[in-house]
């Protein structure tokens, strides 16, 4: 297994009878597509269906895009920006650029600055632009491909069609009639998979192989998680594990939990994780609050809260075993920062000990403790974890007698902005 887990508390008193038999239920009912919410389960076997000329196809065009770019602009928001978003930090090391194309987001927020500073940048690259929306009508993504279409149809006049890619449904949306118009090269998201679920569809794809990265070992990562967590063990499977142990949390009085990382690279796992977790859970008054940490960073700033403020929180560690780059603390002649005691040590180890420390004064603050671990930041490893998580969440919501797959509370600000802004029709 490539996620190893553990929990603070005792886990065999978690198996009971009673959980066996929810896990077992919910199980038979997502493979007999019956579970509340079955019409979007696409993604479960997304990973071994995949179809072998779609990725063939998405290589071909992120070579393409490598040839005619040095930048890619994708925009999108929620499902259709945070999996790529996520997968390219973690892949990223610091201050290295190692893409071929710099892959630049747009459409996740509204911001003239952003936008015009944007424009201007571009100027002087030559640029390509993937926009992402399933609906196909998102007014924040629609609002930043109006001015980026715009933007490459003045500099690249007819070129401009040849350097757009559109990912939306594969028959209805503001966005399809678009592409079909200028004819842009386009990619599906599947109907049965939705914006959270889909970073192993083009959604996700597209950019992350275009910024040069294996999605051949993303796919084999998520494949070999499809297999794995498919067997259905309160024992062995670390995916419903976390299900059970996040359910027993939250009935015992711990609706938050925290995601803590040690290494920034995972933050954007976070965001995607939150996204995923929390409108899949948060419906009709229930579901964990999923929140997030970067350690060391916030252990001198929330680190306090978690300490000794309200307890409602628990946490969940997500450590990477190995790096891929490390130095070592030397001798210095006068010791005068009075750290030669750390001499010999490497940071990994040294940020070993802040996990270490962290988890043992968390714990004794009355924080439970859940830990994922993953042995490296490989595109093998980021695609076992994301599915981990997908899967995870699936069996979390269905314990909660909530349907995964649906988001009906994000309607209302849309609406109350529509009529704001004086749409027709609101
Ligand atoms: O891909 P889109 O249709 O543009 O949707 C983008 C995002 O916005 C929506 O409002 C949903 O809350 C998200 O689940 C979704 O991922």
């Amino acid at each position: 297994m490539t996620v190893h887990i553990s929990f603070s508390g005792d886990y065999s008193k978690l198996i009971t009878p009673e959980t066996t038999q929810k896990i077992t239920t919910i199980s038979e009912q997502m493979n007999a597509r019956t579970s509340a919410g079955a019409e979007f389960l696409g993604w479960k076997n997304w990973p071994s269906e995949i179809d072998s000329e779609l990725v063939a196809r998405l290589q071909q065009t992120a070579e393409k895009i490598q040839k005619q770019a040095d930048v890619l602009v994708v925009i999108g928001i929620g499902g259709s920006y945070l999996g790529a978003k996520a997968v390219l930090e973690a892949l990223r090391q610091p201050f290295k650029t190692n893409e071929k194309v710099e892959i630049i987001f747009a459409g996740h927020l509204v911001s003239g600055a952003y936008l015009k500073n944007l424009m201007n940048y571009l100027d002087s690259k030559e640029v390509a632009v993937n926009v992402i929306s399933k609906s196909g009508k998102t007014t924040e993504p629609a609002i930043a491909f109006r001015f980026l279409q715009d933007y490459m149809e003045k500099r690249y006049g007819a070129e401009a069609a040849e350097r757009i890619y559109v990912t939306t449904d594969a028959e209805k949306g503001a966005l399809l009639d678009v592409a079909k118009e200028k004819e842009y090269a386009r990619f599906v998201v599947p109907d049965d998979i939705g914006g959270r679920y889909s970073v192993f569809t083009s959604v996700g794809l597209l950019p992350i192989a275009a910024a040069g990265y294996s999605i051949q070992n993303l796919l084999a990562g998520a494949k070999r998680a499809e297999e794995e967590l498919a067997e259905v063990s309160l024992e062995t499977n670390p995916a419903i594990q976390y299900a059970v142990i996040r359910n027993h949390l939250y009935a015992s009085g711990y609706p938050v939990e925290i995601s803590a990382i040690f290494e920034e690279r995972l933050k954007f796992i976070q965001e995607w994780w939150k996204q995923l977790f929390g409108e899949s859970e948060g419906k009709e008054g229930k579901g964990i609050f999923p929140a997030s940490v970067v350690y060391s960073t916030d252990l001198h700033s929330l680190g306090q809260y978690v300490q000794d403020g309200k307890r409602m929180l628990f946490e969940t560690f997500l450590k990477v075993a190995s790096v891929e780059e490390d130095i070592t603390m030397q001798l210095a002649d006068n010791d005068s920062d009075e750290l030669n005691y750390l001499a010999g040590k490497t940071l990994h180890e040294v940020n070993d000990a802040v996990q270490q420390a962290t988890a043992e004064a968390h714990l004794s603050g009355g924080v439970p403790l859940v830990t994922l671990e993953i042995p490296d930041f490989s595109e093998d490893t980021l695609g076992y974890l994301l599915y981990f998580y997908m899967i995870s969440c699936a069996y979390s919501a269905y314990l909660l007698e909530i349907n995964p797959f649906d988001q009906p509370g994000v309607e209302e600000y849309k609406v109350n902005m529509f009529r704001l802004l004086n749409k027709p029709g609101f």
